[in-house]
């Protein structure tokens, strides 16, 4: 069991709640396309949209993904791709220089499909292409080289993340971008999540703190028996699974209620 006693921060002044899915909101399972988040996420994260400033979702899936599973959620924000796309009170954006790089990613989806072998499972994200090894954990070096090669083939960069490797644009951009440009005027904010991707996240969320003493951040891990990345030893709290997750809300959202 890991899970810590949340720390003393409450939904005063001007808060902001930031979650990543995949192994967050929602289990981790073999096939990305029949996930959904994990019972008690909507409710939660609805109450929470009706009592902090900003709450939003920055995630590694399309916006497309993120926007069927949280679009009854009112006043939620979206962030896809790692800060390529967002959704934002309605206004929908994506950044025009990852847009141009479409056909590059198309190419290296052709060159997976007639190059990797079967049970490696390709996730096409219009923007990204993630190369998973979850069914075969013993193809991940050969895999990692494939990324590699493909990467220096076609200009795009290799992101690392959960028994997945991804073939993105090069464009300067990340989730700590994201956090960075959402934290613009809130005292308090919460960053939930649990791999190597939400590490820009929680150094945005220090740095923050660190330039601006007024302001406080928690940083929340969801610590699971792949975690190897040393967010756990970053974090200002460790829940061991998305279900926890749901109770921190509830939790800080009876503390707050409680004034
Ligand atoms: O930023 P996130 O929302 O956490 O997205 C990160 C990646 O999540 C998905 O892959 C992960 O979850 C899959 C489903 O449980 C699992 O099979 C895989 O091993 C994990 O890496 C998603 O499919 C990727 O596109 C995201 O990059």
């Amino acid at each position: 069991m890991t899970n810590r006693q949340p720390p003393r921060a409450r939904l005063t002044g001007a808060a902001g709640l930031f979650f990543d899915f995949d192994g967050t909101l929602a289990g981790i399972q073999e096939d990305p396309e029949t996930v959904t988040p994990v019972s008690g996420v909507i409710p939660a994260l609805t109450a929470l949209a009706q009592r902090a400033k900003v709450v939003g979702i920055v995630s590694a899936r399309p916006l497309s993904f993120l926007a069927e599973h949280f679009d009854e959620v009112p006043g939620l924000r979206l962030s896809g791709l790692y800060g390529l796309e967002s959704s934002i009170a309605g206004e929908r954006f994506t950044d025009p220089e990852a847009a141009g790089w479409e056909p590059a990613i198309r190419e290296a989806r052709e060159r997976a499909q007639e190059e990797l072998p079967g049970d490696v499972r390709i996730e096409d994200k219009r923007l990204a292409l993630a190369i998973h090894y979850r069914s075969a954990p013993e193809l991940r070096s050969g895999i990692e080289d494939w990324v590699s090669a493909t990467a220096a083939a076609t200009g795009l960069d290799v992101r690392i993340g959960r028994m997945v490797v991804e073939l993105v644009p090069p464009v300067r951009r990340d989730k700590g971008s994201v956090v960075r440009s959402w934290c613009e005027g809130l005292d308090t904010a919460w960053y939930f999540g649990d791999d190597i991707g939400d590490r820009a996240a929680f150094e945005a969320l220090a740095e923050r703190q660190h330039d601006n003493p007024g302001f406080t951040a928690v940083r929340v891990a969801i610590v699971n028996s792949e975690s190897e990345h040393g967010l756990a030893e970053q974090a200002d709290v460790v829940l061991d699974a998305p279900s926890a997750v749901v109770g921190y809300i509830e939790d800080l959202l009876d503390v707050s209620r409680q004034g």
